[in-house]
Parts: structure tokens; sequence; C-alpha cells
């Protein structure tokens, strides 16, 4: 069985390349998606991905996870800043996963410092822009392919 990544995106981040450029740059999710999904496929790892602006439906989509994906990579948006459920969610999935930025949310608004999530996280990534993302799907396909 290939190991297997889901990448989560949550509120507004579909709106990625478009949405506030002089933060998010304009790159957008897709090209963000296809990057991962080429990086997966050199390294035999199969990736999914998710976007919703639904906090139930990401908290839907982790428990379907649960026992049948091997990492998460998620990016969510505000959610990481208000979210006891999003918290929950992912640790009653029991899946290990790297909480991602695409800003540096330590250099912004005050309520962006605190996230509900980063102390369960194995890693956490901001401040790279979307090159986050290919750090975040590099070091966990490798670390996946290499426990294959
Ligand atoms: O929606 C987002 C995007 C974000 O997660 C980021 O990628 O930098 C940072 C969050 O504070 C914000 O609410």
């Amino acid at each position: 069985m290939p190991k297997s990544i889901l990448l989560i995106n949550g509120p507004n981040l579909n709106l990625l390349g478009l949405r506030e450029p002089h933060i998010y740059g304009s790159t957008t999710l897709k090209d963000v998606e296809t990057e991962a999904r080429s990086q997966c496929d050199d390294l035999g790892v199969t990736l999914s991905t998710f976007q919703s602006n639904h906090e139930g439906a990401i908290v839907d989509r982790l428990h379907e996870a649960r026992g049948k994906c091997d990492f998460v990579i998620i990016n969510p948006g505000g959610l990481t800043h208000t979210s006891v459920v999003l918290r929950d969610a992912l640790l009653g999935a029991e899946l290990p996963f790297i909480e991602l930025h695409v800003s540096n949310v330590h250099a912004r608004e005050e309520f962006r410092h605190k996230s509900f999530l980063s102390d369960k996280a194995v890693a956490v990534i901001c401040g790279l822009g979307v090159y986050g993302y290919k750090v975040a799907v590099d070091f966990v396909a490798r670390k996946l392919s290499e426990s294959a």
C-alpha cells in the first residue's frame, strides 16, 4: 500500500492568488496542489487534497481520513486562531500533521499569534509564502517513502 498524504486548506484559501496578493502572493491553490501532486508522484506517495470554507466539512474529512491516511498537511486559515473543534478533530483522527501558513502570522495582528493547533503539530511552517507547501510536502513525502 503506498503511503498517503492529505493536504487540507481551510476557509478563504480557495482565493489564494487572488486575495490580498501583497500578503499571500499570486500563486493559486490549484497551482499549489498541482505542484504537490507532482512531488508526491516523484516519491511514490499518494496525495489527496481538500479545501473547504466550512469547519464541519473539514472535521468530516478528517474523520474520513482516520486510519486511511498517513499524514496531514493543513493550512487551517482563520480556524487556526479560533477552533477547539478543529484541534479536537485532528487529535481524534490520530494523524500526525504539519500546520502551515503562507504568511508569517507572528508578524501580523496579535490575534493571529495564537494557534489552537501548534502544540500538537509535528512542525509549524509559516512565512515562507506558498513555498511552505513545497517544503512541507517534500519533508513528509520523503519521510513516508523512507518508511515504506
Ligand atoms: O486565512 C488565513 C491564512 C493563513 O493561514 C496563512 O496562510 O498565512 C494565516 C491566517 O491567519 C489567515 O486567517
